[in-house]
């Protein structure tokens, strides 16, 4: 089944005779348009319409199979009120803007607007198999840049030093840093979003790195963290615990596994440990065209595994002032169990 029929099937138990797509992710993939920020979609059951503005007229012809309409609005929505009519119209309620929204209700006086938040995104969450070598290619190059790298860890060397290796070697491949590469070295290590820094990294450290690629629009995800000499008795402690909740949560991802029971089982491990207040995020998400997208695995989530998914597993610890340890695979879930994608080194600290 295409990714518009599914699409058009949501949309029919929903009640929605329209949607209109805002959301770059969303509209790079129903459309395969590569500037989706300055793109929009309404589908409708019978046809589906890339809107974008005449600076992409070749570009999206190009890469697109869908009919397009080149404009801005107000012709934009003039065009789109052929089809919108009278019926109801979904709007990604989890994107649009207020400012957005009001436009969509001036220009179609006539339909009724309805909030549809996640519908492509529920889509966007199991991959097909061309995502999946999409994000399998994605996460190769970021491995193979991670062992580039990983000499150069060492004391002497600011984070930046090394941000700045990983998305060298990134771009040269042909690729981008999918999000600004985390070198989180000594006390910095306690900040999750610890993006690298002018500090230099010093013997007897714990250093965090985590670092994705985006290739050809999808993204890797991966965190390791290393040890510069011999880290103190205390953060060593800290990294097998960490590596203990990773490993099992892990082991536990398969089709029908709640998203919340993964969460629970590795911060239980975390707890056991005295490291439950230190883990201050959730277990991981899914990834795809963007860093950060369905399924959630957290503990308030109601999501459950299925086969396609793509998810990360990152748990972590965090002490203020003293360091901190994350350790993240990025997983597929298979018809059976899963497949960890990410094949960096997993050191002993
Ligand atoms: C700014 S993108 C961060 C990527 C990272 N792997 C990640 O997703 N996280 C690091 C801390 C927890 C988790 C997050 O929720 O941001």
């Amino acid at each position: 089944m295409t990714q518009l029929t599914r699409l058009r099937d949501e949309m029919r138990q929903r009640g929605l005779d329209a949607l209109w797509v805002s959301r770059p992710a969303n509209v790079r993939y129903l459309t395969g348009f590569t500037s989706p920020a300055d793109g929009k979609v309404l589908v409708t059951q019978e046809r589906a319409t890339l809107y974008t503005d005449a600076r992409y007229t070749v570009q999206a012809a190009e890469e697109s199979a869908l009919p397009q309409f080149i404009a801005r609005p107000p012709a934009t929505y003039e065009h789109a009120a052929a089809d919108v009519g009278r019926g109801v119209v979904g709007f990604e309620a989890d994107h649009l803007t207020v400012a957005g929204l009001e436009e969509l209700e001036a220009a179609w006086p006539d339909a009724t607007l309805k909030a549809a938040p996640g519908l492509v995104e529920e889509l966007r969450s199991c991959k097909d198999d061309r995502e999946i070598e999409a994000i399998r290619a994605a996460q190769a190059l970021a491995d193979r840049v991670y062992a580039e790298v990983r000499p150069m860890i060492r004391a002497g060397l600011r984070e930046a030093d090394i941000a700045l290796e990983i998305e060298q070697r990134l771009r040269r491949a042909g690729a981008t840093n999918a999000f600004d590469v985390i070198v989180a070295s000594g006390p910095r290590g306690a900040m999750p979003h610890g993006t690298a820094s002018d500090r230099v990294m010093q013997d007897g450290e714990l250093v965090t790195i985590d670092m994705g690629a985006c290739l050809n629009g999808y993204n890797s995800d991966m965190t390791r963290t290393v040890a510069i000499g011999t880290p103190t008795d205390e953060m060593r402690r800290v990294y097998g615990a960490v590596l203990e909740a990773e490993e099992a949560a892990v082991q536990a991802v398969k089709p029908g596994a709640r998203a919340a029971d993964l969460d629970a089982l590795a911060r239980g491990i975390l707890e056991r440990h005295g490291l439950a207040e230190a883990f201050a995020h959730s277990l991981g998400h899914g990834v795809g065209l963007m860093v950060h997208e369905a399924p959630g695995l957290r503990g308030t989530s109601e999501d459950v595994l299925k086969p396609g998914m793509l998810v990360t597993i990152e748990p972590g610890a965090y002490l203020p002032g003293v360091g901190g340890v994350r350790i993240e695979d990025l997983v597929l879930v298979t018809e059976d169990g899963y497949e960890v994608l990410s094949q960096a080194v997993k050191e002993t600290v």
